[in-house]
């Protein structure tokens, strides 16, 4: 199968490429980059010499749907939402790292991103990308949504929990920490290294467009309204994500009956481990692959249920869930071109 990105000097973009360069079913054929159109993609990567060293292109949406069956959007929010229906239209399958396609209401996204949205048609058929949660909808998919590294890392923790009403929907606290991989390689003052290095900062209280993302999946999945206090935080390292959530548990649970719970929840999902319990996870333990680690604790003490829920913010966060999304859609199985353990140390 053929396929493209959008948005070929960024990072979601090299990180796509280095899975797809390894996949078994999918060639990656064409790069496509507005900044720099006519240059070799090792030019700008040169640890891909040798490796992929084709030219990028300019886009050229009716020559691009004649050339491949599926395209990766890595671009920024606003570029995807004007490009996709017509190639969706032209029976390319698009996948969207963007946040272009994942509130269904035009409203939200206006206040959440400051700009308009997509058509409502295409917020109504677009399909939220959390493979391990919407497997089912995601093999049908024309257009995906693919989720927020900080969505996914906290949708994979809470839904199991939300779901089972072992907890409840008021006073959730998700604390998130990601490295600065995650703002893209565009050049910025906050992520200067002397600005970043040896400093720990939180950002966007109560503003980050990943909040009304997590409350439209949390209240879709409890069927009740459920909000969620989010503070993200950049810490120095590349990459990484965690988020650390706290929430009121309703019943009484007890330690190994949660563990089992989501064991259990998660038996078929090749890339979500549970650890048992003492073993808390960190993002070196995920770094570079797509896995997303779990780990919980119920606070007898404070009526709390803690989880901390860790992913490679460029993998199980944006690039390899998107490869898993494909790898869905076309009934392969579901780790090709991910099978990859985590680099450690
Ligand atoms: N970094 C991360 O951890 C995650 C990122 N995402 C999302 O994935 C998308 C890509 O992120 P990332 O790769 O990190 O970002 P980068 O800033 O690294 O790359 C984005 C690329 O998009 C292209 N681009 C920039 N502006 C425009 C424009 N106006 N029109 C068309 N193309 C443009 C550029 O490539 P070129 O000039 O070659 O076209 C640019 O290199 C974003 O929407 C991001 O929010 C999602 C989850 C995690
Ligand atoms: C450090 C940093 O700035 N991280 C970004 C990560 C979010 C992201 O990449 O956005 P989408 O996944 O929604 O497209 C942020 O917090 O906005």
């Amino acid at each position: 199968m053929k396929v493209a990105i959008i948005g070929g000097t960024g990072y979601g973009a090299v990180e796509l490429a280095r899975f797809l360069q390894g996949h078994p079913y999918a060639e990656l054929t064409t790069i496509i980059s507005h900044s720099q159109d006519g240059v070799s993609f090792s030019e700008v990567y040169p640890h891909m010499a040798e490796i992929i060293d084709q030219s990028m292109e300019s886009l050229d949406v009716e020559a691009l749907s004649k050339k491949v069956n599926l395209v990766f959007f890595a671009t920024p929010s606003n570029v995807s939402k004007d490009i996709a229906p017509a190639l969706v239209e032209q029976g390319v399958t698009c996948i969207d790292l963007s946040g272009d396609f994942r509130l269904d209401s035009p409203l939200l996204y206006q206040t959440w991103y400051g700009a308009p949205a997509a058509e409502q048609d295409y917020l109504d058929q677009a399909v939220y990308g959390l493979s391990e949660i919407y497997r089912q909808e995601i093999k049908e998919a024309k257009l995906i949504a693919n989720p927020g590294c900080y969505p996914t890392a906290t949708l994979l923790g809470l839904i199991p929990a939300i779901q089972e009403k072992f907890i409840t929907h008021q006073s959730i606290i998700v604390d998130g920490k990601t490295g600065v991989s995650g703002a893209g390689r565009g050049l910025s003052l906050p992520v200067h290294f002397s600005e970043m290095n040896d400093n720990t900062k939180a950002y966007k209280l109560g503003v980050h467009k990943h909040i009304p993302e997590m409350e439209r999946f949390l209240t879709k999945e409890a069927k009740d309204s459920v909000q969620v206090n989010f503070t993200p935080h950049i810490v120095p390292m590349t990459r990484g994500i965690m988020t650390t959530i706290y929430a009121d548990l309703q019943e009484e649970i007890t330690q190994s009956e949660i563990e089992a719970f989501y064991q259990a929840f998660y038996q078929n999902a090749p890339f979500v481990r549970i650890r048992k319990s003492g073993s808390i996870p960190s993002t070196k333990e995920v770094y570079g692959s797509n896995y997303c680690d779990i780990a919980l604790h119920v606070d007898k003490r404070t009526g709390k249920l803690i989880i901390v829920s860790v992913i490679d913010n460029l993998v199980k966060g944006a690039a390899g869930q998107a490869i898993q999304n494909m790898n869905i859609m076309n009934d392969w199985d579901e780790m090709a071109g991910l099978n990859v353990a985590p680099i450690y140390p």
